[in-house]
């Protein structure tokens, strides 16, 4: 009898960092536009300070806050107008006391002011002058030079991954182009003699190509691009042709289906012959994702993973190696999980570590973590799911109100 002497996912996840440190990590000048969902290759260092003058948060007028010490509706305190900045415009006077500007939200504050007193609380007095109906203390609804972005400062740092924000950070500070690590390159190739392309009629005893496109999707999230998919038949010379040739252009050929032990599951053998050094773990002590296989090629520099052909097992074999793997390549944050209390109890899988979909649900102390059960040949356990908890191998399960960290899928 074969059986499989298979790798916890910490071991595997160990192998395939030292395999995955050889992939080339390069990195390409992108315009920052373009950027959203990338990963910066590199620190980035503002060339100027941002504001880079002082600027008010308000519509109202500057003033030296030590004038407006007592002031009061009832009894206010009256300062001449020397001016009116207008926004976009550097103030012609230096303020000294008993004096003002009137300055929009976003305008310069003129030099000697250090405080805001918001319209709202000044009245019109006499020919230009103003009665101030309230005392400000300095820095009052001012922004400071650099307030925002330190000139000569890290603002953001390598492994970022680039977002809305980031993007408004950057073009604050005149940075329209910016380094960003190459994606990737993936092939995805799905294996079985029942699997049909979605588009096409479906026979007795076939199945659409689930895996094919939930790959493709996960590997596009995680920054890779996707070279290639192809479905291939159970047949050993056309899988073996079809993983030669991607070894040739991709970083990473992840394969569905045939990593098991049936008599037609040529996945492992074919890696092995194509690959040097070629397979390291051929199974998990993981419940779904067991009969899954990774191997490296040295001299392409292909990480070669052959995922179990189940739609709920290969996705979340992915997630859980490929998605914190890539990640940790780019010196990217780890993954942030979510903190919830299980709604029931749910077992183990006993010699294995248990990888259990939930729902969440407000309740508890926040959330409730709902097990979806089904077989990992269900996609809709898939759909139904918010996320998974892990249920580690030395437990029985978990208990109804325990805590637990749910990873959003
Ligand atoms: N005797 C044993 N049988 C099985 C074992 C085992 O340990 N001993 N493990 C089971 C587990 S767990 C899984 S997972 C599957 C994995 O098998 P393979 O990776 O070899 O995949 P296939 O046999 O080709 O397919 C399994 C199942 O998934 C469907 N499938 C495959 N690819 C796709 C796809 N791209 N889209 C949609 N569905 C797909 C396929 O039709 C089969 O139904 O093996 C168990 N058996
Ligand atoms: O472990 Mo399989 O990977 O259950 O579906």
């Amino acid at each position: 009898m074969k059986l499989l002497r298979v790798d916890t996912l910490d071991e595997a996840m160990e192998k395939l960092l030292r395999a995955a440190v050889m992939l080339p990590l390069n990195t390409q000048q992108i315009r920052t536009e373009e950027a959203v969902g990338r990963v910066l290759a590199g620190d980035i260092v503002s060339a100027e300070d941002i504001p880079g003058f002082r600027r008010s948060t308000v519509d109202g007028y500057a003033v030296l806050a030590q004038d407006t010490q007592g002031a009061a509706e009832a009894l206010p305190v009256l300062l001449r107008v020397v001016e009116e900045v207008d926004a976009g415009q550097v103030p012609k006077h230096r303020l000294q006391s008993g004096q003002c500007a009137y300055v929009p939200t976003g305008g310069m504050i003129p030099e000697g002011a250090d405080a805001m007193v918001m319209i709202e609380y000044c009245e019109p007095f006499g020919t230009g002058q103003i009665a101030v109906g309230q005392p400000v203390s300095p820095g009052r609804d001012v922004v400071p030079v650099g307030d925002d972005i330190r000139g000569g400062s890290v603002f953001l740092k390598k492994g970022t991954e680039v977002r809305a924000q980031e993007i408004g950070g950057l073009l604050a500070a005149g940075i329209i182009e910016i380094p960003v690590f190459a994606p990737f390159r993936v092939t995805v190739l799905s294996t079985g003699d029942e699997l049909v392309e979605p588009g096409e009629p479906l026979g007795p005893g076939q199945m659409r190509d689930i895996n094919s496109g939930v790959l493709k999707t996960l590997a596009r999230q995680y920054g890779c691009d996707v070279i290639h998919t192809e479905l291939i038949k159970d047949d050993r010379e056309q899988l073996s042709r079809t993983i030669y040739s991607a070894m040739r252009g991709s970083d990473l050929v992840l394969l569905s289906g045939g990593s098991s032990q049936g008599n037609r599951d040529f996945t492992a053998e074919v890696i092995d012959q194509l690959a040097k050094p070629g397979v390291f773990t051929h199974g998990l002590a993981l419940k779904p994702g067991k009969p899954t296989i990774l191997g490296y090629d040295e001299s392409s520099r292909t990480i070669l993973a052959g995922l179990p052909g189940h739609p709920a097992a290969a996705m979340l074999v992915f997630v859980l190696l490929f998605g914190r793997i890539l990640k940790q390549l780019r010196g990217e944050k780890p993954p942030v999980c979510m903190k919830a209390q299980m709604e029931c109890n749910v077992p183990g899988a006993p010699g294995r570590e248990t990888c259990q979909l939930v729902q969440l649900l407000p309740g508890g102390d926040g959330y409730l973590a709902r097990p979806v059960f089904g077989k990992s040949g269900l996609i809709t356990t898939l759909t139904e799911a918010d996320g998974f908890t892990m249920i580690p191998v030395n437990r029985e399960g978990l208990h109804t109100g325990e805590r637990v960290c749910v990873w959003p899928i």
